[in-house]
């Protein structure tokens, strides 16, 4: 079985893949002090409490945060005696290689998302991800990743909000009532939700307009069926679709080392 790891700055995924499905997802915050111990812990007993046997043979990585890989290498060989791909190593290949400024480091989760996003639906894509950054992924005609927009995530922006006035409390993004707020959470929430939604919409336009094919839009990460409620964001909106990459550039290193 293969072990899907996607490591972003807030949340790192695990998902199992028995051949034909993901049979189990588990979501831990990300920490680089975690150690292969600490993972293994955490991982066998939630798979104990699912009630399931995995025998995982191979693991696939992509992390935004470089400083835990380490830990997750040392993971995938004590406990599973095998060496993991790494998404944006110089040894795992990818479909289609980006193409962008040169000594740009892409994000491996882009680069996973428009793997995933190419193998279901072809080019001519912007991908939508609501992570720690809002990020839109331009995926070309051939499956190339060749540029985008980053963007400060949702629950960044709310955080950051919090921390830099003193009046203003921890909220969490949720649909707000009216677009007039009448008490400070109120307004804040509209100001994220409808604020987001104009960013999403305006970026996509402005994409389009640069881009000379039609394009479709696909949107991921938790926060996308959110802020779909209150507009037409999105063509198709796919929640595993990092994990569907994950298992794209896998089979794809499999057939082709
Ligand atoms: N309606 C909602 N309101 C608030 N948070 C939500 C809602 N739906 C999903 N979420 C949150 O969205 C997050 C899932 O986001 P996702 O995995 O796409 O990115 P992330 O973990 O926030 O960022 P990164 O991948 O950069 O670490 C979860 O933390 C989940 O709690
Ligand atoms: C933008 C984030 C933080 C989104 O997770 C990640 O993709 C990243 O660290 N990217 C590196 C820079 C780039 O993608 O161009
Ligand atoms: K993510």
């Amino acid at each position: 079985m293969l072990l899907c790891i996607d490591c972003g700055n807030t949340n790192t995924v695990f998902s199992v893949w028995d051949g034909e499905s993901f049979v189990v997802t588990l979501r831990t915050s990300t920490e680089h002090q975690r150690t292969a111990d600490q993972y293994f812990v955490w991982f066998s007993t939630l798979l104990r409490h699912n009630g399931l046997e995995t025998d995982i043979t191979d693991v696939i990585i992509s992390s935004t945060v470089p400083r835990v890989v380490f830990n997750l290498r040392v993971f995938a060989d004590r406990y599973f005696g095998t060496r993991p791909i790494v998404v944006g190593r110089p040894d795992c290949l990818l479909p289609t290689q980006p193409r962008v400024d040169g000594g740009t480091q892409v994000g491996p989760d882009r680069l996973v998302n428009s793997a995933g996003a190419y193998d279901r639906h072809g080019g001519d894509l912007i991908v939508v991800d609501f992570g720690t950054a809002t990020t839109f992924d331009v995926v070309a005609e051939d499956g190339a990743y060749v540029g985008g927009v980053i963007a400060p995530g949702v629950n960044t922006s709310l955080e950051a909000l919090h921390q830099n006035a003193a009046a203003l409390p921890h909220v969490d993004v949720t649909r707000p009532q009216a677009v007039i707020g009448t008490n400070t959470v109120a307004c804040m929430q509209s100001g994220i939700f409808w604020g987001y939604i104009g960013l999403v919409r305006g970026i996509c336009e402005r994409i389009k307009g640069e881009y000379d094919k039609s394009m479709r839009i696909i949107g991921t990460g938790g926060l996308a069926p959110l802020f779909s409620s209150g507009d037409v964001l999105f063509d198709t909106i796919e929640d595993d679709l990092t994990m569907h990459g994950l298992l794209v550039i896998h089979r794809y290193n499999k057939e082709n080392t």
